[in-house]
């Protein structure tokens, strides 16, 4: 999310780091959180000292549990297995802790872009169908994983929603029944702060839901909550206004060491896994030093299981390198076929955003932040009550919506579904599973430009069950030198479904008349800039002075960049294509379905949701991982991570990675309580 100038903080960076670690007795009802409240944010930042070693000094142990990933699932995983303390674990990390103001900052962490977050970006393939765009994919290679840079937003996805996967897949070991108990106990620990609600505009919001037909719902985490509703966000920030990443959360300093059955290894990547004769079991895994700088690898072999928990990109990437995934995909690469699994790298979903955004007073959006008196006030305020804008993430309030119940005379919302006559709010009925989101975002939230002197909110149009499939591949190394280790090539599910771009027209329409209702119902003017009917060369101009910046370094002249908001720049007819142009004045009633297709093949994003590269399923004919998250034909591999969703939740996908997580977690201690 584009900040405009982000201010760099101070960093307390840690050298690479293997932590002892201690018993971690799991949290019950009541229990007090980890952090002390009466510490200031600067305090906690000198007094974090974290016992560290760099590769190659990890011993050359055998563990009971190998986790490869400490990520978002990967930290509630190991700290649920160290809670039985017979049992040895070795947690695997590429990146770090590098714990410093700006990743514990609930605003500029997302700001993932900004140095010191171990953020990392992949490129997809160019966008068949786009102009030739590449999806950024965007991670966090780092202790906690993608929690450290997300937005903090805490969603479970409506009940419906876990039904659906044991429906339509059989999965009924993660109906809604089965997997509540673990949101339940998970949000025990977590901390889950109401959204901030500094900014006069969000109260205009609410009344602009009601005014579209939607509820506004307090809790989004509830499973008796509306399916469609205006949502209060719930976020992973602490009562300190500190970032509650998952590595907080579950594996803190504090209690890491006094954990000594618990392993932790950062800096270090697992470059393979090494299987039987037979390929059905896995007996370790080779690691070599991240950095590069102590050459070799090591095998760490396992006595029980290996657990993968690195991430929708890096799981499928290890199991192919390692020789289970598509022969034709393994073969042509030199790589033996331990285990045919077509499904690894397939089903790649995400939910693909298109923003729109409406021009209002700067200091009702997070852009007062680029007033240095604003900023210097709100970094104070944050620093020492842990309050105000910089002490929550982003996006206060988001619109989940199911688009057959959009009425498309009057784009607002019907209780009663026209075809059906069943009721659309109930939140158990998988026909209301909303497949839109609204994010209410009070910021630019397009990527490819920095718009000029301008301050405005976003309404971030995404499709959340999208039809569109892509693919985690691997393919040789460009050097074209077959020595050279071959590479991850993301083919990315922009759109490739006709479905999608009706579902997606809809959405924008939707969101051109919340825009339009809330400039009707706020005080303030809210001019409709950035829409589906603009000016093609005006968003072209913007994408290409980002894209010179890029190149040339040197800051964009914004006299290059016309203001879209001057009436003089307002164009009432397309008699000129000749001079860029301001936002059209457009409605969702004028505009067509060709204008709102050319700008969303420029708009686009991913939202950073990806999921479901190594799919949970019956059999393997049909995904990679069985209901007790098994790779399928290998008894002691599992994953736990975004990549085994059967299908991408209607949520923020963290809380039910976190979730995957725990119960994985103990599931593995309750077999081995019945085995021992
Ligand atoms: C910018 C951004 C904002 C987001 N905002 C939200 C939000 O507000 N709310 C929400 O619910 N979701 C959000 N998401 C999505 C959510 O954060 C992710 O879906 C989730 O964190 C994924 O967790 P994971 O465990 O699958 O992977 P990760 O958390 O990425 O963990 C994978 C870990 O494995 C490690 N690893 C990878 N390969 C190896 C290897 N070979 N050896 C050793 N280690 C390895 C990585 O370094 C990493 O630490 C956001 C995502 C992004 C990118």
């Amino acid at each position: 999310m584009d900040l405009g100038a982000a201010p760099t903080l101070g960093s307390t960076n840690l050298p690479g780091t293997v932590y002892l670690a201690s018993t971690h007795p799991l949290p019950t009802h009541g229990e007090p959180l980890l952090y002390n409240y009466t510490q200031s944010q600067v305090y906690q930042a000198v007094t974090m000292p974290l016992p560290s070693t760099s590769p190659p000094h990890l011993p050359p142990k055998e563990h009971d549990y190998i986790i490869i990933g400490g990520g978002t699932a990967g930290c509630v995983l190991a700290s649920t297995l160290a809670s039985d303390r017979n049992v040895s674990i070795l947690l695997l990390e590429k990146g770090h802790e590098r714990d410093n103001l700006l990743s514990r900052n609930p605003l500029f962490s997302q700001n993932f872009e900004l140095p010191g977050l171990q953020s990392v970006c992949r490129l997809s393939e160019p966008v068949l169908g786009t102009r030739q765009q590449r999806a950024k994919i965007w991670a966090a290679e780092a202790m906690g994983g993608t929690s450290r840079i997300n937005g903090s937003l805490w969603t479970r996805g409506i009940p419906a929603g876990y039904d659906f996967w044991a429906k339509e897949f059989g999965l009924t070991e993660w109906s809604w029944g089965k997997v509540e108990p673990f949101f339940e106990m998970i949000e025990e620990k977590v901390p889950r702060r109401e959204p901030n609600e500094v900014l006069e505009m969000v109260a205009f919001v609410d009344k602009t839901a009601g005014a579209v037909g939607l509820p506004l719902e307090g809790n989004v985490n509830s499973p008796r909550a509306k399916a469609q509703a205006c949502f209060r966000m719930h976020q992973t920030v602490d009562e300190r206004g500190t970032k509650a990443s998952q590595n907080r959360i579950w594996l803190d300093s504090e209690t890491v060491k006094k954990t000594p059955n618990l392993i932790i290894a950062t800096g270090y990547t697992a470059t393979g896994l090494q299987l039987n004769s037979t390929g059905a079991r896995v007996e370790g895994v080779w690691v070599k030093d991240a950095t590069g700088k102590h050459p070799g690898m090591n095998l760490f072999k396992v006595k029980k299981e290996i657990i993968v928990c690195s991430g929708v990109v890096g799981t499928p990437e290890l199991l192919m390198k390692s020789g289970i995934g598509p022969r034709d995909q393994l073969t042509p690469l030199g790589i033996p076929v331990v285990r045919e699994l077509n499904h690894v790298g397939r089903n790649l979903t995400d939910h693909t955003s298109f923003p729109i955004m409406s021009e209002i007073p700067q200091n009702h959006t997070i852009h007062s932040l680029q007033n240095p008196f604003v900023l210097v006030w709100q970094l104070l305020k944050w620093l020492i009550w842990g309050k105000g804008l910089l002490a929550a993430s982003s996006t206060p309030r988001t619109l989940f919506v199911q688009s057959s119940a959009i009425d498309d005379t009057s784009m607002s919302i019907l209780t009663r579904n026209p075809d059906t006559g069943q009721c659309t709010m109930d939140p158990n009925d998988t026909a209301n599973i909303p497949n839109i989101e609204i994010m209410v975002t009070p910021v630019n939230t397009f990527m490819e430009a920095v718009i000029p002197n301008k301050s405005l909110t976003s309404w971030y149009a995404t499709l959340v069950q999208p039809f569109s499939r892509g693919q985690v591949q691997l393919s040789p190394s460009p050097s074209g030198r077959s020595e050279d280790d071959p590479v991850i090539k993301i083919i990315y599910p922009m759109m490739t479904d006709e479905r999608d771009w009706a579902v997606m027209r809809k959405a924008m329409r939707f969101g051109m008349r919340f825009a339009e209702e809330f400039a009707n119902q706020y005080p303030h003017s809210a001019v409709l800039s950035f829409a589906p009917g603009m000016d093609l060369m005006y968003l072209d101009s913007v994408i290409e002075a980002k894209r010179a910046k890029g190149k040339t370094k040197k800051a964009e002249s914004s006299a290059g960049v016309p203001d879209i908001t001057d009436p003089h720049t307002q164009m009432s007819s397309s008699s000129s294509q000749q001079v860029p142009q301001g936002y059209r004045g457009k409605t969702w009633q004028t505009v067509t379905d060709l204008e709102i297709d050319e700008y969303a093949k420029r708009v686009w994003a991913s939202a950073l949701h990806a999921t479901s590269t190594c799919r949970m399923s019956l059999s393997p004919e049909g995904g990679v991982v069985d209901q007790r998250l098994r790779v399928h034909g290998i008894e002691n591999l599992r994953i736990a991570d975004a990549s085994v969703f059967p299908a991408i939740p209607s949520a923020h996908t963290m809380a039910p990675t976190v979730m995957v997580g725990r119960r994985l977690g103990e599931m593995i201690l309750e077999e081995a309580g019945r085995s021992g």
